[in-house]
Protein backbone atom coordinates (compact mmCIF):
# COMPACT_ATOMS: atom_id res chain seq x y z
CA UNK A 1 0.00 0.00 0.00
CA UNK A 2 1.29 3.39 -1.07
CA UNK A 3 0.56 6.08 1.95
CA UNK A 4 0.70 9.32 -0.16
CA UNK A 5 -3.03 10.83 -0.11
CA UNK A 6 -4.28 7.94 2.67
CA UNK A 7 -6.13 8.58 5.79
CA UNK A 8 -4.83 6.57 9.36
CA UNK A 9 -6.33 6.41 12.82
CA UNK A 10 -4.54 5.87 15.78
CA UNK A 11 -5.75 5.23 19.30
CA UNK A 12 -2.85 6.13 22.12
CA UNK A 13 -1.75 8.71 19.77
CA UNK A 14 -0.66 11.70 22.38
CA UNK A 15 3.09 10.05 22.65
CA UNK A 16 4.98 7.06 23.24
CA UNK A 17 4.67 4.50 20.14
CA UNK A 18 1.89 5.98 18.91
CA UNK A 19 3.17 9.26 18.18
CA UNK A 20 6.26 7.62 16.77
CA UNK A 21 3.67 5.35 14.46
CA UNK A 22 2.35 8.79 13.41
CA UNK A 23 5.30 10.34 12.19
CA UNK A 24 6.50 7.36 9.90
CA UNK A 25 2.66 7.82 8.65
CA UNK A 26 3.28 11.48 7.93
CA UNK A 27 6.60 11.46 6.86
CA UNK A 28 5.61 8.97 3.70
CA UNK A 29 2.31 11.15 3.01
CA UNK A 30 -0.73 9.88 5.13
CA UNK A 31 -3.12 12.44 7.18
CA UNK A 32 -3.26 10.76 10.45
CA UNK A 33 -6.45 11.26 12.98
CA UNK A 34 -4.81 11.41 16.46
CA UNK A 35 -7.16 9.87 19.50
CA UNK A 36 -6.65 9.50 23.07
CA UNK A 37 -7.52 10.54 26.69
CA UNK A 38 -4.60 12.78 27.38
CA UNK A 39 -5.51 15.86 25.97
CA UNK A 40 -2.93 18.43 26.25
CA UNK A 41 -0.15 16.19 25.33
CA UNK A 42 -2.38 15.68 22.69
CA UNK A 43 -2.96 19.76 21.76
CA UNK A 44 0.64 19.65 22.16
CA UNK A 45 1.81 17.27 19.47
CA UNK A 46 -0.95 18.39 17.15
CA UNK A 47 0.61 21.71 17.24
CA UNK A 48 4.26 20.66 15.84
CA UNK A 49 3.43 18.40 13.53
CA UNK A 50 1.31 21.61 11.90
CA UNK A 51 4.39 23.22 12.09
CA UNK A 52 6.06 20.41 10.45
CA UNK A 53 3.37 18.63 7.95
CA UNK A 54 0.55 21.56 7.44
CA UNK A 55 -2.34 21.35 9.47
CA UNK A 56 -4.63 19.83 6.96
CA UNK A 57 -2.52 16.59 7.85
CA UNK A 58 -3.40 15.76 11.36
CA UNK A 59 -6.41 15.89 13.74
CA UNK A 60 -6.59 15.01 17.47
CA UNK A 61 -9.61 13.75 19.01
CA UNK A 62 -10.24 13.14 22.62
CA UNK A 63 -11.60 9.70 23.02
CA UNK A 64 -11.40 7.10 25.56
CA UNK A 65 -10.97 3.37 24.18
CA UNK A 66 -13.13 2.24 26.71
CA UNK A 67 -16.45 3.88 25.15
CA UNK A 68 -18.21 2.73 22.16
CA UNK A 69 -19.89 5.79 21.65
CA UNK A 70 -16.23 8.19 21.94
CA UNK A 71 -15.00 6.08 19.81
CA UNK A 72 -17.79 5.51 16.86
CA UNK A 73 -17.68 9.56 17.67
CA UNK A 74 -14.19 9.85 16.91
CA UNK A 75 -14.04 7.25 13.43
CA UNK A 76 -16.78 9.65 12.45
CA UNK A 77 -15.34 12.59 12.77
CA UNK A 78 -12.09 11.54 10.57
CA UNK A 79 -14.19 10.68 7.88
CA UNK A 80 -16.00 14.28 8.41
CA UNK A 81 -12.67 15.41 8.21
CA UNK A 82 -10.41 13.91 5.81
CA UNK A 83 -12.89 12.30 3.53
CA UNK A 84 -11.74 8.21 3.42
CA UNK A 85 -9.68 6.09 6.32
CA UNK A 86 -7.60 3.21 5.20
CA UNK A 87 -5.42 2.34 8.29
CA UNK A 88 -6.02 1.46 11.85
CA UNK A 89 -3.83 1.61 14.05
CA UNK A 90 -5.18 -0.12 17.95
CA UNK A 91 -2.17 1.37 20.18
CA UNK A 92 -3.65 2.55 23.08
CA UNK A 93 -2.80 0.28 26.47
CA UNK A 94 -2.16 0.62 29.83
CA UNK A 95 -0.30 -1.67 32.81
CA UNK A 96 -2.18 -1.61 35.64
CA UNK A 97 -2.17 -5.44 37.74
CA UNK A 98 -4.31 -3.68 40.29
CA UNK A 99 -6.89 -2.11 38.49
CA UNK A 100 -6.63 -5.04 36.13
CA UNK A 101 -10.17 -4.54 34.86
CA UNK A 102 -9.42 -1.27 33.58
CA UNK A 103 -6.23 -2.95 31.82
CA UNK A 104 -8.83 -5.36 30.17
CA UNK A 105 -11.19 -2.59 29.06
CA UNK A 106 -8.42 -0.48 27.29
CA UNK A 107 -5.85 -3.18 26.19
CA UNK A 108 -8.44 -5.80 24.78
CA UNK A 109 -11.89 -4.75 24.71
CA UNK A 110 -10.85 -1.47 23.06
CA UNK A 111 -8.97 -3.34 20.54
CA UNK A 112 -12.30 -5.49 19.91
CA UNK A 113 -13.99 -2.22 19.62
CA UNK A 114 -11.33 -0.05 17.08
CA UNK A 115 -10.74 -3.35 14.79
CA UNK A 116 -14.82 -4.11 14.74
CA UNK A 117 -15.50 -0.01 13.94
CA UNK A 118 -12.64 -0.27 11.29
CA UNK A 119 -13.93 -3.43 9.31
CA UNK A 120 -17.35 -1.38 9.74
CA UNK A 121 -15.90 1.30 7.55
CA UNK A 122 -13.28 0.05 5.58
CA UNK A 123 -14.80 -3.49 4.28
CA UNK A 124 -15.50 -3.30 0.25
CA UNK A 125 -19.01 -4.42 1.52
CA UNK A 126 -20.10 -1.52 3.26
CA UNK A 127 -18.82 0.77 0.16
CA UNK A 128 -15.41 1.39 2.47
CA UNK A 129 -12.23 0.76 0.25
CA UNK A 130 -10.44 -1.97 1.84
CA UNK A 131 -7.48 -1.11 4.22
CA UNK A 132 -5.16 -2.49 6.73
CA UNK A 133 -5.49 -2.83 10.66
CA UNK A 134 -2.47 -2.66 12.98
CA UNK A 135 -3.09 -4.36 16.81
CA UNK A 136 -0.50 -3.37 19.37
CA UNK A 137 0.64 -6.25 21.00
CA UNK A 138 4.01 -6.91 23.15
CA UNK A 139 6.18 -9.71 23.59
CA UNK A 140 3.84 -10.33 26.12
CA UNK A 141 1.31 -11.50 23.96
CA UNK A 142 3.98 -14.35 22.73
CA UNK A 143 5.50 -15.40 26.17
CA UNK A 144 4.75 -14.83 29.93
CA UNK A 145 5.90 -11.19 31.38
CA UNK A 146 5.70 -12.67 35.47
CA UNK A 147 5.35 -9.58 36.78
CA UNK A 148 2.11 -8.36 35.07
CA UNK A 149 -0.18 -11.39 34.21
CA UNK A 150 -3.39 -9.92 33.23
CA UNK A 151 -1.18 -7.56 31.19
CA UNK A 152 0.38 -10.66 29.21
CA UNK A 153 -2.86 -11.79 29.12
CA UNK A 154 -4.60 -9.07 27.38
CA UNK A 155 -1.44 -8.54 25.02
CA UNK A 156 -1.89 -12.99 24.33
CA UNK A 157 -5.53 -12.02 23.20
CA UNK A 158 -5.22 -9.62 21.17
CA UNK A 159 -2.57 -11.80 18.94
CA UNK A 160 -4.98 -14.27 19.02
CA UNK A 161 -8.19 -12.36 18.27
CA UNK A 162 -6.39 -10.46 15.24
CA UNK A 163 -5.35 -13.72 13.54
CA UNK A 164 -8.22 -14.79 13.56
CA UNK A 165 -10.01 -11.40 12.31
CA UNK A 166 -7.62 -11.85 9.63
CA UNK A 167 -8.52 -15.21 8.31
CA UNK A 168 -12.37 -13.87 9.20
CA UNK A 169 -11.61 -10.49 6.55
CA UNK A 170 -9.74 -13.02 4.15
CA UNK A 171 -12.36 -15.60 4.01
CA UNK A 172 -15.28 -12.58 3.77
CA UNK A 173 -13.36 -10.92 1.08
CA UNK A 174 -13.51 -7.71 3.41
CA UNK A 175 -10.56 -6.40 1.93
CA UNK A 176 -8.88 -5.95 4.97
CA UNK A 177 -6.07 -6.89 6.29
CA UNK A 178 -5.08 -7.49 9.95
CA UNK A 179 -1.67 -7.74 11.87
CA UNK A 180 -0.24 -7.58 15.24
CA UNK A 181 3.03 -6.14 16.49
CA UNK A 182 4.69 -7.31 19.59
CA UNK A 183 7.56 -5.45 20.55
CA UNK A 184 9.74 -6.05 23.19
CA UNK A 185 10.67 -3.13 25.48
CA UNK A 186 10.92 0.47 23.93
CA UNK A 187 11.48 3.83 25.71
CA UNK A 188 7.97 5.44 26.56
CA UNK A 189 6.40 6.25 30.11
CA UNK A 190 4.32 2.72 29.99
CA UNK A 191 8.19 1.72 31.50
CA UNK A 192 7.42 3.81 34.18
CA UNK A 193 4.66 1.15 35.32
CA UNK A 194 7.37 -1.13 37.07
CA UNK A 195 8.11 2.43 39.32
CA UNK A 196 4.68 2.55 40.24
CA UNK A 197 3.51 0.27 43.39
CA UNK A 198 -0.18 1.42 42.69
CA UNK A 199 0.13 -0.09 39.39
CA UNK A 200 2.37 -3.16 39.95
CA UNK A 201 -0.31 -4.22 42.27
CA UNK A 202 0.83 -7.57 43.85
CA UNK A 203 3.65 -8.20 41.96
CA UNK A 204 5.68 -5.31 43.56
CA UNK A 205 7.92 -7.47 45.00
CA UNK A 206 9.28 -8.65 41.17
CA UNK A 207 10.38 -5.35 40.20
CA UNK A 208 13.82 -6.68 40.84
CA UNK A 209 13.52 -9.35 38.33
CA UNK A 210 11.24 -7.03 35.77
CA UNK A 211 14.34 -4.84 36.01
CA UNK A 212 16.68 -7.40 35.17
CA UNK A 213 14.95 -8.58 31.82
CA UNK A 214 14.70 -5.13 30.64
CA UNK A 215 18.63 -4.83 30.95
CA UNK A 216 18.35 -7.80 29.10
CA UNK A 217 16.59 -7.26 26.33
CA UNK A 218 17.60 -3.61 26.14
CA UNK A 219 14.89 -1.31 25.36
CA UNK A 220 14.16 0.09 21.60
CA UNK A 221 13.91 3.72 20.44
CA UNK A 222 9.99 4.52 19.63
CA UNK A 223 11.50 4.89 15.99
CA UNK A 224 12.78 1.61 15.39
CA UNK A 225 9.85 0.27 16.31
CA UNK A 226 8.11 2.46 14.17
CA UNK A 227 9.99 1.07 11.55
CA UNK A 228 8.61 -2.12 11.71
CA UNK A 229 4.97 -0.69 12.23
CA UNK A 230 5.30 0.83 8.55
CA UNK A 231 6.16 -3.00 7.16
CA UNK A 232 2.81 -4.00 8.48
CA UNK A 233 0.87 -1.11 7.05
CA UNK A 234 2.72 -1.41 3.38
CA UNK A 235 3.26 -4.94 2.88
CA UNK A 236 0.35 -5.97 0.97
CA UNK A 237 1.14 -9.83 0.97
CA UNK A 238 0.59 -9.48 5.13
CA UNK A 239 -2.69 -10.91 6.44
CA UNK A 240 -2.51 -12.24 10.02
CA UNK A 241 0.97 -11.54 10.46
CA UNK A 242 2.65 -11.39 14.04
CA UNK A 243 5.64 -9.29 14.07
CA UNK A 244 8.10 -9.32 16.79
CA UNK A 245 10.29 -6.78 17.25
CA UNK A 246 13.86 -6.91 19.76
CA UNK A 247 16.83 -4.76 19.69
CA UNK A 248 18.29 -8.04 17.59
CA UNK A 249 15.91 -7.03 14.94
CA UNK A 250 12.49 -8.48 14.17
CA UNK A 251 10.76 -11.83 12.88
CA UNK A 252 7.85 -12.57 11.40
CA UNK A 253 6.16 -15.57 13.88
CA UNK A 254 5.30 -19.02 12.45
CA UNK A 255 2.44 -20.71 13.64
CA UNK A 256 0.94 -24.11 11.97
CA UNK A 257 -1.51 -23.69 9.43
CA UNK A 258 -5.05 -22.47 10.30
CA UNK A 259 -7.25 -25.55 10.05
CA UNK A 260 -10.22 -22.73 9.04
N1 LIG B 1 6.80 0.79 25.56
C1 LIG B 1 6.92 -0.51 25.59
O1 LIG B 1 7.88 -1.06 26.15
C2 LIG B 1 5.91 -1.36 24.91
C3 LIG B 1 4.64 -0.93 24.67
N2 LIG B 1 3.74 -1.77 24.08
C4 LIG B 1 2.38 -1.33 23.81
O2 LIG B 1 2.42 -0.17 23.01
C5 LIG B 1 1.23 0.58 23.18
C6 LIG B 1 1.57 2.04 23.38
O3 LIG B 1 2.20 2.21 24.63
P1 LIG B 1 3.43 3.19 24.87
O4 LIG B 1 3.49 4.18 23.81
O5 LIG B 1 4.59 2.37 25.15
O6 LIG B 1 2.99 3.85 26.25
P2 LIG B 1 2.54 5.33 26.61
O7 LIG B 1 2.06 5.25 28.01
O8 LIG B 1 3.61 6.30 26.30
O9 LIG B 1 1.34 5.61 25.61
C7 LIG B 1 0.07 5.07 25.76
C8 LIG B 1 -0.93 6.09 25.26
O10 LIG B 1 -2.23 5.51 25.37
C9 LIG B 1 -3.11 6.49 25.90
N3 LIG B 1 -4.25 5.87 26.55
C10 LIG B 1 -4.27 5.19 27.72
N4 LIG B 1 -5.52 4.82 28.01
C11 LIG B 1 -6.31 5.26 27.01
C12 LIG B 1 -7.70 5.17 26.74
N5 LIG B 1 -8.54 4.61 27.60
N6 LIG B 1 -8.17 5.71 25.59
C13 LIG B 1 -7.33 6.34 24.73
N7 LIG B 1 -6.02 6.46 24.94
C14 LIG B 1 -5.51 5.93 26.07
C15 LIG B 1 -2.25 7.27 26.88
O11 LIG B 1 -2.82 8.54 27.22
C16 LIG B 1 -0.95 7.38 26.11
O12 LIG B 1 -0.92 8.51 25.28
C17 LIG B 1 0.49 -0.08 24.35
O13 LIG B 1 -0.53 -0.90 23.86
C18 LIG B 1 1.58 -0.91 25.02
O14 LIG B 1 1.03 -2.00 25.71
C19 LIG B 1 4.08 -3.02 23.68
C20 LIG B 1 5.32 -3.49 23.89
C21 LIG B 1 6.37 -2.71 24.50
C1 LIG C 1 3.30 -3.75 32.17
C2 LIG C 1 4.06 -2.76 31.35
C3 LIG C 1 4.39 -3.32 30.05
C4 LIG C 1 5.63 -2.81 29.45
C5 LIG C 1 5.69 -2.85 27.98
C6 LIG C 1 5.84 -4.19 27.36
O1 LIG C 1 4.89 -4.72 26.82
C7 LIG C 1 7.13 -4.78 27.34
C8 LIG C 1 7.31 -6.09 27.05
C9 LIG C 1 8.62 -6.62 26.94
C10 LIG C 1 8.91 -7.90 27.05
C11 LIG C 1 7.95 -8.95 27.51
C12 LIG C 1 8.63 -9.84 28.49
C13 LIG C 1 8.52 -11.12 28.53
C14 LIG C 1 7.80 -11.93 27.54
C15 LIG C 1 8.26 -13.32 27.69
C16 LIG C 1 8.62 -14.11 26.73
C17 LIG C 1 8.50 -13.79 25.32
C18 LIG C 1 9.22 -14.86 24.54
C19 LIG C 1 8.64 -14.99 23.23
C20 LIG C 1 9.69 -14.91 22.18
O2 LIG C 1 9.33 -15.00 21.01
O3 LIG C 1 10.88 -14.76 22.48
Amino acid sequence: MALSGKVALVTGGSQGLGKAFAEILLKHGAKVSLLDINVPTGNKLKAALDEEYGSDRTCFISCDVTSETQLKEAFHKTLESFGRLDIVCNNAGIGNESNWERTVDINLNGVIRGSYLALQYMKKQNKGQGGVIVNIASMAGLGPFLSAPVYTATKHAVVGFSRALADASQVSDYGVRINVLCPSFAKTEILETFNTDDLMGQFSNLRQTTQKLLEHMGVLDPSQVAEHFLQLVTDDSRNGAVLRVTQAGASYMEYPKSVM
